[in-house]
């Protein structure tokens, strides 16, 4: 960098800014910014970069930049944004920018046409030219393939899958029915997993691995989707503005009247599961005259409909119903779908009160008993048997009397509450394993050669108050980067040497210590997060006590107090602990970890449903792995990790991953907002 040579330099809200530098010091350089001639300012050496001759100008590939540095290429990123041109190659990596809007033709059946066969970097960079490659490299390598997207939430993760699904369905399926259902099979998924946040209207709350599975002859014989980590807190809460997951408004909103008398729907507001955040419907003014008056919330009809273009309860329903029938379920499996959703729907209206005796435990409120009857009749079980369920817990006694002795100890009403959510947590991500492997089962195939697989997982998130989601995604992100500093930095660099290519160095930071930080055997926090369920009374101020004396001197771990935010610094040592991510701090509060990280009902609870009268919700539970789990540990109070069954998940996905991972790397997709 020279005097008069134009850089960027830091900006305080955009990042950076354009100058020129006046004079050199020791370890600062003074400034003139462009827009403010004469205002010069000192700015860090290490924090100033040289820009390209003319910033007005972009190329398609971020390697083509006549100098690559963070400056340059958000530079490009946004000059290309501005003319709609979202998508830019860094080499074999594609960014993508989420327009919010509808480019003409971006996506059309012609430019399908155009990149079919055409090599990375012939065509303008695009998602389709992403997808061709990892199909082309499939065919030549005969080896199957896997693209990444990662990013975070609002970034347009899912709408790109979901442009490479329908590429590579057009472009290489047979024309036939399947083709079509592998496509059909995402609004029946984005239904139940699917809800809107402050960040995106439409945000999907699981991670994804969609596979397409191709023949010998390189044509799609059908596709398998893994789902991780559905966020389940959000079935009993969510935050003022944010919603349920859209099944629950699709129903209030579409389900004809003859459903709506038979399952006891009404409107949103009347829900505990729903009233509590946003009990707004999304639709048009038209739209919005077809759902009945009645169904709508006091919020929805003073606030009028939510908007977004793309979604639209009473419309999305039909929709939904039609994609049902297209990917095979009948209308009994349908009914049966919408019953259980709504009886977690009026689980949640259970009420309890202290009972008044000197049992210490409670009952259900006499308001509540026509909800109790209807939740009854809805999931197939005995009335009695329910409120028993709930409030009292069945523990088999293993020391004093008889060894084996059923007691049952009254809860207290809290207690009632949680056992409560925790059912209706239960039964909802049980019926959201069934929808997957339902969805499964409509593209079936009995054997294939290849295929891509396209992993849809939630990028790093950092909130002003992250809990244990945040946790299992960022656990999940730091093994990603850990993956890509292996394969795209160590062993690229490593063939660079090898074939004498004299090319400088790229350091990185090994993040293997935070890795062990999480999941080392023992001591890592996972385990002790585990082992703080196993204990009589767990705490999650114990296991935040455990965490923090365990690692004492760790770098990568420290207290609360320690945080550069205000808000973070009031938190005591025994509420949460900071973890330094390869991509910044973040501090998480152990409220609930324990809680969630248990996936397990009270014995009773299992016991209820797994023996209900309707087969549908008996089935439900007999095919989950909670219920294997579970009936492994019969005659203890089960606790069934929810930490260490991810890891576990993720440990064959990654070498899924990296299996088809191969030299030269294949795609990746990093999307932004
Ligand atoms: N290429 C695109 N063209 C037009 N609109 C887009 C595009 N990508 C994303 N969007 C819009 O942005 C919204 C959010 O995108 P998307 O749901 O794919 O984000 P995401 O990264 O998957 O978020 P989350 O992690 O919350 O699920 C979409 O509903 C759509 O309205």
């Amino acid at each position: 960098m020279e005097d008069g040579k134009p850089v960027w330099a830091p900006h305080p809200t955009d990042g950076f800014q354009l100058g020129t530098i006046v004079d050199i010091g020791a370890d600062s350089l003074t400034i003139e910014p462009l827009k403010q001639k004469g205002k010069t300012f000192l700015a860090p050496v290490n924090q100033v970069f040289p820009a390209e001759d003319d910033p007005n100008k972009h190329v398609e590939d971020n390697c083509s930049l006549m100098y690559l540095n963070e400056a340059t290429l958000l530079n490009n990123i946004r000059v290309r944004y501005s003319k709609d041109k979202i998508y830019t190659f860094v080499a074999n990596i594609l960014i993508a920018v989420n327009p919010y809007y509808d480019i003409p033709k971006l996506y059309s059946p012609e430019t399908i046409k155009q990149y079919q066969g055409r090599s990375l970097g012939t065509l303008p960079p695009h998602v389709y030219a992403i997808a061709d490659k990892a199909f082309r490299d499939m065919k030549v390598l005969k080896m199957s393939q896997s693209i990444i997207v990662s990013g975070e939430s609002g970034a347009g993760k899912t709408e790109n899958t979901k442009f490479v699904l329908r590429y590579l369905t057009t472009s290489y399926g047979t024309g036939q029915d399947i083709d079509e259902r592998i496509v059909e099979a995402n609004p029946l998924l984005e239904a139940f997993g699917n809800a809107k946040t402050v960040r995106n209207n439409n945000s999907s709350r699981f991670g994804k691995f969609v596979e397409i599975h191709f023949s010998e002859k390189n044509a799609v014989v059908g596709g398998f989707v893994s789902h991780y980590l559905l966020e389940k807190s959000r079935i009993c809460r969510q935050s003022q503005e944010e919603r349920n997951y859209h099944i629950f408004y699709r129903l209030c909103a579409g389900a004809s009247e003859d459903i709506r008398q038979r399952f006891y729907l009404s409107s949103p507001d009347t829900f505990r599961y729903l009233n509590r955040g946003c009990t707004r419907f999304f639709s048009t003014k038209d739209t919005d005259k077809q759902i009945l008056q009645n169904r709508k919330s006091p919020e929805h009809l003073k606030a009028g409909p939510l908007k977004d273009p793309l979604l639209d309860d009473h419309g999305d329903f039909n929709r939904m119903c039609v994609a049902m029938k297209k990917i095979g379920l009948d209308d009994t499996e349908k009914l049966d779908m919408f019953r259980v959703v709504a009886g977690v729907m009026h689980l949640g209206n259970i009420d309890f009160e202290e009972a008044g005796s000197t049992s210490g435990g409670c009952n259900i409120r006499n308001q509540s008993r026509e909800t109790l009857e209807h939740c009854a009749e809805l999931l197939g079980l005995d009335e009695e048997d329910l409120r028993i369920s709930l409030t009292t817990r069945v523990m088999l006694t293993t020391a004093g009397g008889a060894k084996g002795t059923v007691i049952k100890v009254p809860l207290k009403v809290e207690q009632a509450n949680n056992a409560r959510d925790a059912l209706a947590k239960a039964i909802y991500s049980c019926l959201f394993d069934h929808v997957v492997t339902r969805v499964n089962q409509c593209f079936p195939f009995d054997a294939s050669a290849t295929f891509i697989g396209v992993l849809d997982i939630a990028g790093f998130e950092y909130f002003e108050h992250n809990s244990f989601e945040q946790f299992c995604i960022n656990y999940c992100n730091e093994k990603l980067q850990q993956f890509f500093n292996e394969r795209i930095l160590k062993e690229e660099q490593e063939l660079y040497q090898k074939e004498g290519l004299g090319v400088n160095e790229v350091h990185y930071v090994d993040n293997q210590d935070c890795i062990d930080l999480v999941e080392a055997k023992l001591v890592g926090i996972l385990d002790i997060l585990d082992e703080e369920n196993r204990l009589p009374q767990p705490s999650d101020q114990h296991f935040a006590e455990m965490v923090h004396s365990k690692h004492k001197d760790h770098f990568r771990l420290t207290v609360p107090r320690k945080s550069k935010l205000a808000v973070h610094r009031n938190v005591r040592d025994d509420e949460g602990f900071i973890i330094r991510h390869f991509a910044g701090a973040v501090c998480y509060e152990t409220t609930k970890f324990v809680e969630k990280n248990n996936d397990a009902l009270h014995m009773s609870l299992e016991a209820l449903v797994s023996e209900s009268k309707d087969r549908f919700v008996r089935e439900l539970f007999e095919n989950s792995n909670n219920s294997k789990d579970s009936k492994q540990k019969a005659g203890k109070l089960s606790f069934i990790s929810v930490g260490n069954k991810f890891k576990v998940v993720l440990t064959p996905l990654l070498s899924t991953v990296t299996t088809f991972w191969h030299h030269p790397p294949p795609p990746l997709m990093l999307c932004g907002r």
